[in-house]
């Protein structure tokens, strides 16, 4: 069986039944350690699951993608093999080309879900869910190419007043984390290059750091103010840009976020971490 196991976005948001699945069910998993980050520590977890004599493999990208898919497919024929994702395992990955692989080859397939930045950074942001447009991730040029596709889905977001959730590119191995004034500065800039004008400096925007873990922060500010502001190295961003015209309590909200300082992310993790460490100690002295 091949089974894609979601692992939220920190040791306070881990689904149980999701982790209990990890320890007694899974001959070998794969954690994909590229895709997102997991707060604390994804070791933390590495560490429990081997001290639980589980074969766990800390998976790069090549690992899980193109041809490698074919092995952990042939692998999963014979045993329970799983795929650990932090946040939803679905959500803006690419891992559904491993489930078509498998189903084809007549590999049974469990798809735990679990909770992701989609619906954390929705839900802190105080906006409406049915006011949500197309998402989108903004990816920093390269070799002089600019991807003007997050500018396309703001645009024609705005055009029916829907917010919209930004992404920020991320590369783990390299330790590169897009900062959110760098997405915006990109996104002002294809709209200058274009001559258009959908995002005004005056405009507001929501910035989720490291959401759902214990350096949680939310920002509201202008564009003005998020272009000039210091944000962290090594911390995960999204962007919300809110549609240009709010519901009133989504208004009201916002503002009282921005103006007050009462928005506060209350966490367990050094107990869960002592939890973690305990379960490793018993095992260890079994
Ligand atoms: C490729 S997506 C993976 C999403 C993941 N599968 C999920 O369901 O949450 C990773 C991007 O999501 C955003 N992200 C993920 N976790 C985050 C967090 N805890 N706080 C803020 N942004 C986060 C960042 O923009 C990051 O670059």
């Amino acid at each position: 069986m091949l089974r894609l196991i979601g692992l939220g976005l920190s040791i306070d948001s881990i689904p149980l039944g999701n982790l209990k699945k990890l320890l007694l069910l899974c001959d070998k998993i794969f954690v994909d350690a590229y895709t997102s980050v997991w707060f604390p520590d994804i070791n933390i977890l590495v560490k429990t699951l081997l001290n639980m004599k589980k074969d766990v493999i800390i998976a790069k990208r090549y690992m899980l993608e193109g041809s490698a898919i074919e092995n952990v497919v042939n692998e999963a024929m014979k045993k329970d093999v799983c795929i650990a994702v932090v946040g939803d395992p679905l959500i803006a990955t690419t891992h559904s080309i491993i489930i078509v692989e498998a189903l084809k080859k007549g590999v049974e397939v469990d798809v735990s879900p679990a909770t992701s930045i989609f619906n954390t950074a929705i839900s802190i942001s105080c906006l409406q869910i049915y006011r949500f447009g197309k998402v989108a991730t903004i990816v920093s040029s390269k070799n002089g190419v600019v991807y003007e596709y997050p500018f396309t889905v703001l645009k024609m977001n705005r055009e029916q007043n829907l917010h919209t959730l930004f992404l920020l590119e991320i590369d783990v191995e390299k330790k590169y984390y897009m900062k959110p004034n760098e997405g915006i500065e990109l996104i002002m800039n294809i709209q200058k290059g274009l001559g258009e004008k959908v995002l005004a400096n005056e405009d507001i925007v929501i910035v989720i750091a490291d959401a759902f873990s214990r350096k949680q922060k939310v920002f509201v500010l202008s564009v003005e103010e998020a272009m000039k502001k210091t944000f962290n190295e090594n911390t995960l961003y999204t962007l919300i840009i809110p549609a240009k015209k709010l519901h009133p309590v989504e208004e009201e909200c916002i503002n009282l976020i921005r103006d007050k300082n009462l928005y506060h992310s209350v966490t367990y993790e050094k107990d869960l971490i002592n939890s973690a460490e305990s379960l490793i100690h018993q095992n260890n002295s079994l």
